[in-house]
């Protein structure tokens, strides 16, 4: 049987605040498999930077265990650092005048590869996140979306089993952005795991196929993507653009399943925008939206299935209600 990228057993961690003790995660427990990409959502507070560095050997647990690759990393740090990379980003952590192979090259002899296979890891490394092509040009010429890819090349020199992402694409304009989710896309076809934490929902929606949500230290979710749409309501965004406002939002509407969620200008003022939930996209549902204008009046309508951005504000907004 292949080992698990991660396993997170039972872990918890308590912390000392002016001798007061903060339980910041109990008892979670989740895994990652080698080849699978895993969002980790929670609301600031929540614990995952606690949970990341308990992974990266940074922190200690106080309670459960962590295995990387099979390796427990409390028991052995040294030999589970082998066999996860870290990838937090940021402009720093290269050596700006060195070229991207030579970058890639250090860092592989620095986590002990034999000199001999340097050149050629450092290439495929390169290759796997579209920079092969810029291995010679040095550093301190790169863009930001070049050099959070360069993190991620350096990364897989060392051919993990897991790698943590960290807000992989903070910063970045919507061309990197594609490139560096491109690059995260292939490393489950290469049996990597992957745990990517994001604010940007988007990344996780494109790259993940199963989400953990972590709420007050406890995982409250752990399931595939598309489940957990489905059973926070599931639905479908429609929204019309008309050159008239809609007034007539009546007990049908709400009857047939279509609840108003916005209705306002639009952004430059030029028409109405509405926005609707529809519980369960039917034939009907477009018919009984239409009545709503008089004729000729709508000038666009998109529909949308509920995004992971739209779930996580509805769950976050639940606990916040919940704890008051
Ligand atoms: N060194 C510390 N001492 C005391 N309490 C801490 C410490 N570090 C974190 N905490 C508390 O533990 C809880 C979890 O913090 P953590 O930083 O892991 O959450 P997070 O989900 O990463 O939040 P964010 O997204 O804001 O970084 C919070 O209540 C926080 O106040």
């Amino acid at each position: 049987m292949t080992r698990l990228a991660l396993v997170v057993d039972g872990v918890g961690r308590d912390y000392t605040d002016k001798k007061k003790a903060v339980t910041a995660l109990s008892e979670v427990s989740f895994s990652v498999g080698r080849g699978e990409i895993v969002g980790l959502l929670g609301v600031n507070g929540a614990g995952k930077t606690t949970l990341l560095r308990i992974i990266a050997t940074l922190l200690t647990a106080t309670r459960g265990r962590v295995l990387v690759d099979g390796v427990d990393v409390a028991a052995d740090p040294k030999e589970a650092r082998t066999r996860l990379s870290v990838v937090f980003g940021g402009d720093r952590g290269h050596y700006p005048r060195l070229s991207a192979l030579d970058n890639a090259m250090l860092f592989g002899s620095l986590s002990g590869m034999p000199t001999r296979s340097l050149a050629n890891a450092a290439r495929d490394a390169l290759a796997s996140v579209g920079l092969l092509d810029v291995a010679d040009r040095s550093v301190n010429t790169f863009s930001k979306g070049m050099k959070q890819r360069l993190h991620l090349a350096v990364g897989l020199m060392a051919r993990p089993a897991l790698v943590m992402l960290d807000e992989p694409t903070v910063g970045l304009d919507p061309l990197e952005t594609e490139r560096l989710r491109a690059a995260v896309a292939k490393l489950p076809g290469e049996g990597i795991g992957v745990l990517l934490t994001s604010h940007n929902l988007q990344d996780i929606e494109r790259l993940a196929s199963r989400v953990v949500i972590l709420q007050e230290g406890r995982v409250s979710h752990d399931l595939p993507l598309d489940d957990l749409v489905e059973q926070s309501g599931g639905g479908t965004t429609v929204t019309v653009l008309s050159s008239e406002p809609c007034h007539a939002a009546t007990e049908a509407t709400e009857a047939s399943g279509i609840r108003v969620l916005v209705s306002e200008p639009s952004a430059d003022e030029s028409s109405w925008r509405t926005e609707f939930e529809v519980a369960e996209w039917t034939r009907d549902s477009l018919r009984v939206l239409a009545q709503l204008w008089p004729s000729g009046v709508i000038r666009d309508v998109r529909v949308q299935p509920v995004g992971l951005e739209q779930v996580f504000k509805h769950l976050a907004g639940a606990e916040s209600g919940a704890s008051g």
